[in-house]
């Protein structure tokens, strides 16, 4: 017999590539929600979901969605957190569990905590899972599948809450982890903001160089450069808002990143073999761990 789901009623708000990966996840399984409530405000976005049938309930008002819900989720850029909140507090069920799938943490606390209503728990998480592709017809029910999710719930934070949203992730197949909010968004500078800043810088800089030559540089990409389009090609809301609400982490990560550049550069430039070769056995030792846990 199925386990009972986590969730009754759960809504999810935003149902792009990480919000409509958990609903058809949720519609495949039975076991995270018996029932569950879509908001999407995108344009289009409501008429597709409607089209794909992943959710029971199709919504574009937040308020309206979360009520009667014991479980909700923000999959919405991170920058759209204050207001969205603003909109659902005060339809938020008691003893409802509140979390997200946002890139940053610390942001989520300070624009969530000030309006939580008193018995709504707030369980932070954020699924270290994704592709470079966005909207709902992006989203794939197995894209948790033996990722981690790491959750950065606030000292205090009622137990079984935290048990729901950890049993939700458990079920899509993800490995979890937990760590305070300012530990999360350190390290989540470094695997994932600070790549992508150098993905988008280096597309653009190669662009101006194009520009600059009339030459059609990129054609000549090899894979090399291909592997940083992947993720240079992300979403442009998405990532000005994880940018934007990140910033002492990824400017620390960005400063330290800069003057490890500089001092490869300076070997470079005075002929220091073994200093370049250290580098790139680094290089080759971290990639042999990620195939060793299995993350590359
Ligand atoms: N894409 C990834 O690789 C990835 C991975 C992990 C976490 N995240 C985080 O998860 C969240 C969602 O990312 P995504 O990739 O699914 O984004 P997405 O762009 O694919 O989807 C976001 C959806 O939210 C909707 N939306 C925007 N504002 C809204 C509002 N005010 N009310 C209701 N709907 C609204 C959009 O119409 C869109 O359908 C972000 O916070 C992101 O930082 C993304
Ligand atoms: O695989 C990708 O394309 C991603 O960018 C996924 C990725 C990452 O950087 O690893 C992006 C943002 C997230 O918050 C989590 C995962």
């Amino acid at each position: 017999m199925a386990d009972a789901p986590v969730f009754q009623r759960l809504c999810i708000i935003g149902l792009g590539l990480i919000g409509s990966s958990l609903a058809r996840l949720a519609r495949e399984r039975g076991d995270i929600a018996a029932t569950v409530v879509a908001c999407d405000t995108g344009p289009g976005v409501a008429a597709r979901l409607r089209e794909l049938g992943i959710a029971d309930v199709v919504e574009t008002d937040a308020a309206r969605a979360v009520q009667g819900c014991d479980g909700v989720i923000l999959c919405v850029p991170v920058g759209t957190f204050a207001a969205v909140m603003r909109q659902i507090a005060p339809h938020l069920a008691p003893g409802a569990v509140l979390t997200d799938s946002g890139s940053t943490k610390g942001s989520v606390l300070r624009d969530l905590v000030p309006l939580l209503p008193a018995g709504v728990h707030l369980v932070p998480g954020h699924p270290m899972a994704g592709t470079e592709h966005s909207g709902p017809d992006a989203g794939f029910a197995t894209l948790f599948q033996g990722r981690y999710v790491i959750l950065t719930p606030p000292s205090g934070t009622d137990a079984g809450a935290v048990a729901k949203v950890a049993a939700m992730w458990e079920r899509a197949g993800a490995m979890l982890e937990t760590m305070d909010a300012t530990t999360h968004d350190k390290v989540v500078a470094i695997v994932s903001h600070l790549p992508h800043l150098i993905a988008f810088t280096i597309c653009s800089t190669a662009d101006d160089l194009a520009q600059e030559t009339q030459e059609q540089v990129l054609k000549f990409a090899a894979s090399g450069f291909r592997d940083f389009t992947r993720i240079a090609a992300s979403d442009v809301n998405m990532w000005r808002d994880i940018f934007l609400n990140n910033r002492p982490a990824l400017l620390e990560m960005l400063a330290r990143f800069s003057e490890d550049a500089q001092a490869l550069g300076r070997a470079v430039r005075w002929g220091e073999a073994g200093f370049i070769e250290d580098r790139i056995h680094r290089g080759q030792k971290v990639r042999r761990g990620l195939i060793a846990i299995n993350q590359a």
